[in-house]
Order: structure tokens, then sequence, then C-alpha cells
């Protein structure tokens, strides 16, 4: 093994029946990587998190954490690392203290050290105020912060997220992001899965691109983007007043028109300056253009043939 892996997921395959939820996965994460899984529902992110975890058996492969083997007998592997499921897992009769001291608890915290996680794990979250509330009084964001910090209290090296923002507004999505941020910082390597693309481009160092349980694409951000064949393209309004506009692009580069808006991708020997010296002589506003840098849904769309969101 590399001494510079963390986690090492080698020809990782799980079927269920017929179906290939993951198929020959190979990954290797490093320590200190914030690392985002991108793909649309069914992808196999939620697969790979539980097969990651020990929680379920691989059919083909080998996953190590720190050079152990991950599986439901590796009691001391999986107390390196944490996992925030996708659905709350949380005892909503209970109060918020009640639960994290069950998983405090379950992940071998007792007595004055169990209490000095609690207090930081509340105040982390900013639900201090909270913590005597029964978990079934919390907005949906309380729930998924309180969610977050149940599987940290233990302090894991690995903290596994699968989508860990779904259905939670905007200020929780916010105070999630900072919190994870800080804790990457701090020296956890985090493995994040997600279909939002923001979210990918936002906190990660490191995406792959997962669908139908394959790896499509990996690298950093510039990486990936650099595998689309156009740096930057240019969408305005299909108006009469940029007819005269269109009828002179076509010989700079390609192009395309849909609801009511062209877009236009520039040879790479056409310069802007020229797009915007052209547009200034027929009297367009520049406030007409936006341009848009190439984005990891154009990259998914090129790999898959079809859109993140659509999928
Ligand atoms: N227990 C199961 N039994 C049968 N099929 C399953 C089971 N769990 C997942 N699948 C199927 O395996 C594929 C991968 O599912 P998985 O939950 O890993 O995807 P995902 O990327 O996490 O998507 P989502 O965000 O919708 O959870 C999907 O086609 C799903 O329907």
């Amino acid at each position: 093994m590399n001494p510079s892996t963390l986690l090492s997921l080698q020809s990782v395959s799980k079927r269920y029946g017929s179906l290939a939820a993951l198929d020959q996965v190979s990954l290797a994460i490093a320590p200190g990587e914030f690392f985002g899984l991108l793909g649309p529902n069914g992808a196999g992110k939620s697969t790979l998190m539980a097969l990651v975890a020990g929680l379920r058996a691989l059919d083909g492969g080998a996953i190590t954490l720190d050079g152990q083997p991950v599986s439901s007998t590796a009691f001391a592997a999986r107390r390196a690392l944490g996992l925030v499921p996708q659905s709350i897992a949380l005892y909503s009769e209970l109060t918020a203290e009640e639960n994290l001291r069950i998983f405090g608890e379950l992940q071998g915290l007792r007595g004055a050290q169990l209490n000095e996680r609690l207090d930081e794990a509340f105040a982390a979250v900013q639900l201090q105020d909270r913590r005597r509330a029964q978990v079934k009084t919390f907005s949906g964001g309380m729930q998924r912060r309180l969610n977050l910090v149940a599987a940290l209290l233990h302090r894991p090296k690995l903290l596994l997220c699968d989508e860990p923002t779904v259905g939670v507004d905007p200020q929780s999505r916010n105070a999630i992001f900072d919190y994870l941020q800080q804790l990457n910082r701090s020296g956890v390597t985090i493995i994040y899965s997600t279909h939002y693309m923001e979210e990918a481009e936002r906190l990660c160092s490191r995406i792959g691109i997962i669908d139908h349980g394959k790896i499509l694409a990996l690298g950093s951000l510039d990486e990936l983007l650099t595998q689309l064949p156009f740096e930057e393209e240019i969408a305005f309004p299909a108006t009469p007043a940029t007819a005269a506009l269109v009828s002179q692009l076509g010989a700079h580069g390609e192009l395309t028109t849909a609801n009511g808006a062209h877009r236009f991708r520039p040879r790479p020997a056409y310069p802007l300056s020229a797009f915007f010296a052209l547009t200034e002589s027929l009297g367009l506003s520049p406030r007409l253009f936006v341009s848009h840098r190439p984005s990891l849904e154009a990259l998914f769309l090129r790999l898959t043939g079809r859109t993140l969101r659509d999928s």
C-alpha cells in the first residue's frame, strides 16, 4: 500500500440480485482529502459508503483503511471512521443530549470525556440551547446538524457523509459546510457524496463522478474541467436584435440555440476581445451576454449523455 493512502478500494463490486450497484470500483483516498463523490440518484454512492463503513459485505475486491481490511468484524478499523447516513438516524422521542449520549457510548466514550465531547458537539453545530429538547421538535436542518455530530464524537480519522444536506434550509446548509471545512482543516479526511454539483465544486479538493456503479472521471475540479473540449461559452438572448450577430458568428465557433437563447463556443483561435469588438460594432449592450465557465454539469452530460439534474 502507498503510505500516503488512508483508504483504498481495489476492484470493489456489489450486486443486488442482477443489478451491479458497484462495478469494479478502484479508488485511493489520501489523508486530509476532502473527496467528493458526485452522481445522480441510484449511482451507487450510498452503497460505496456502506461498504467502506463495513455495514455490507463485498461481492468482489477489497477495501482497506489504514492498511487493515474493512469488514463487519474489523471493529477497530470501524472506530477510525464515522458515518453520517443519508436518512436521519436519530431517536425522535429522546432529547438531543440523550441521542448523542447513546452514540457516544456506542463509540466507546464514557464519563468526563463523553461529557466534554457532548459540550463540544453542541457548540460546534450551535444547538447548545436545544440540547434538552426532544429531537421531534427540531427543524429538518437542526436534525441534520445533530445527525452529523453524532458520527463525530469519537473523533474519527475518516468521515463519510452521505448526502448530508438533502432537504436542508440554506442557513443549516452553510453551517454544515463551515463545520465540515473546519473539520477537514483540523486533519479529518472526508468523503462527501452528493448529487449537487455546486456542493462538490465548493467543498471538494478532488471529485469522482459516479454513475451506474462506475467511477467515470476522477480529479480536481480543474483537472476534470480540462477534459471538456471548450474553455468558455457565451450565452445571449435569441431576439431580432441579435440576429445580425448570429449571422456573423458561424465562422468563428460553434453556435447552438435552445429555450430562446443562443450559446456560442468560440474556436480557440477566436479571442473573446474580437467577439466583444463585434458586438460593440453592432450596437449590442454588453449586458446581453453572459459568459459561462465549463461546469461539472457539462462534463457529466458529455460522459453520460444525460444531465445530472434529470437523470
Ligand atoms: N438493498 C437494496 N436492494 C436492492 N437494490 C438496492 C439496494 N440498495 C440499493 N439498491 C440499488 O442499487 C443502486 C445503487 O443505489 P445507491 O443507494 O447506492 O445509490 P445512490 O447513488 O446512493 O443513490 P441515492 O442518492 O438515490 O441513494 C440503485 O439502483 C438502487 O436502487
